[in-house]
């Protein structure tokens, strides 16, 4: 049996799956029966070169994709919001099973297109979404049956890790860095997605929703990128032992959920600071599993295709685990997970005075300094408190000019959380 698949895009991702289903087309028939073949491959621009021979494929119109009656599935590589929510639309309202690879969309119309999905019996696949090639989503259908999971986070941006990494261990400046990320087709089609967080925002929210059964308002969420991070914070990071990464992160507890998207320096020992370049490492801690730790390459053609492949492989086997839904209301809350942080603090030259205030202040805080070095009109530390962070910061920054502040993960931020304030309410469905 052939099954005709209708491709939307042939970027970074849609490459990916077309090699895949090309070359192990035939492997795929032999081990569940069904040949995959791509029908018709939407496009924005015909005349573009192309790394796969695609003659008689491509159209720049998507209802001969959508319209056809022989295409079964609709693979969506397109990316953003729009037009990419209404082909999804149209595709499982015509009764075609969708895998798609776009975070933004399913962050913000999953539910909605979720429900499109089930009234007309089809599946809506979203795998390579969230960590690139590891099979995450996946994995928390299964475990989450058997399990109580209230933890979830870790890496979930390739090109922001590449780009420290980069900065951290080859010398690289920020620029140059991107630069690579974008030539690999690790970036987003604007960066800006990448550095500023909106991307790990995405990833977050899907996981959220998977783990916990939350539909969470993505702009309930704090998030802050790696954007404003300098070679300088990376080398004290360094010095002191430490490494920078985005941390995207959720935690349940009985009456809320604390969540964020940040920058965070990781002790060289913890195995987040192991995880580099473009891979992903995402934690998932269970009530009787315990802890797992699951890492792999979190961009690029093969390893993205790889996960859209799975979700095909998924769908020509006809299986599916639904989402357990229940109605509850749980608010996102602010917190921190952390005592201690990292501060870089601007002086002028001969501010001696500056500095005598800042040591001033953090003495009278009962701040103590685990690491410090100032220099240039620079003052940087690692510091460590029994306040609220984010209030010390505020009244710190009321005395100097604070130039970057960074929390440090600690081994117990699963189990130990500071409460603040509520921030916002998230329905649970
Ligand atoms: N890159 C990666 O490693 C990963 C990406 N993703 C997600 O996968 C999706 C695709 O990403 P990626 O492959 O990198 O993106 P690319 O920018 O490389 O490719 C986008 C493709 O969509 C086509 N396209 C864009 N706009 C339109 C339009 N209006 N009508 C028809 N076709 C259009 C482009 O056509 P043309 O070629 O003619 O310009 C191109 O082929 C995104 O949602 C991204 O977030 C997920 C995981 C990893
Ligand atoms: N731009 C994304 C691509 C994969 O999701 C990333 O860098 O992680």
């Amino acid at each position: 049996m052939t099954v005709k698949i209708g491709l939307l895009g042939l970027g970074t991702v849609g490459t990916g799956v077309y090699k895949l289903i090309t070359s192990r087309g035939g492997h795929i028939k032999e081990s569940i029966g069904v040949y995959p073949e791509i029908k018709k491959i939407l496009v924005k621009n015909l005349n573009k070169p192309r790394k796969v021979k695609v003659e008689g494929l491509l159209t720049q119109n998507a209802e001969e994709i959508l319209k056809d009656k022989e295409i079964k599935i609709v693979i969506e590589a397109i990316g953003g919001i729009y037009p990419a929510y209404e082909y999804v639309k149209e595709a499982l309202f015509s009764g075609k099973h969708v895998i798609t690879a776009n975070k933004e969309l399913i962050a913000q119309y999953g539910e909605e297109l979720n429900e499109i999905a089930g009234k007309n019996r089809v599946f809506l696949k979203c795998e390579a979404s969230v960590g690139g090639a590891i099979p995450i989503l996946h994995q928390i259908d299964r475990l989450k049956i058997t399990d109580e999971i209230d933890f979830v986070g870790g890496i979930v941006n390739g090109t922001t890790n590449y780009i420290l990494t980069k900065m951290t261990t080859e010398g690289r400046s920020y620029e140059e860095a991107l630069k690579e990320a974008q030539q690999l087709g690790y970036a987003e089609a604007n960066p800006d997605y990448d550095v500023k967080g909106f991307d790990a925002l995405y990833k977050l929210a899907i996981l959220m929703r998977k783990v916990f059964n939350i539909n969470v308002p993505i702009n309930s969420i704090p998030r802050k990128g790696i954007d404003e991070i300098t070679t300088q914070d990376l080398n004290y990071s360094n010095k002191w032992g430490y490494k920078i990464k985005l941390f995207a992160w959720g935690k349940k507890v009985k009456d809320g959920i604390f969540a964020g998207v940040e920058p965070i320096l990781v002790e060289e020992n913890n195995i987040l600071s192991r995880v580099n370049d473009v891979n992903n490492a995402i934690i998932l801690r269970g009530d009787s599993f315990g802890e797992y730790v699951f890492v792999g390459k979190g961009a690029g053609e093969l390893p993205t295709g790889d996960a859209v492949v799975a979700d095909l492989i998924d769908i020509l086997l006809n299986y599916d685990i639904k989402d357990n839904l229940r109605i509850n209301l749980l608010p996102i809350r602010q917190g921190s997970f952390t005592d201690t942080f990292y501060i870089r603090l601007k002086l002028y030259k001969e501010d001696i005075l500056g500095l005598k205030k800042v040591l001033k202040f953090l003495k009278e805080q009962r701040v103590s300094i685990v690491e410090s070095s100032s220099e240039n009109g620079t003052f940087a530390a690692i510091v460590k408190t029994k306040k609220n962070v984010e209030e010390l910061i505020e009244k710190l920054e009321e005395i100097t000019e604070i130039k970057a502040f960074f929390k440090v993960l600690q081994e117990d931020i699963i189990e130990e959380l500071k409460l603040s304030e509520f921030k916002d309410f998230v329905e649970v469905i």
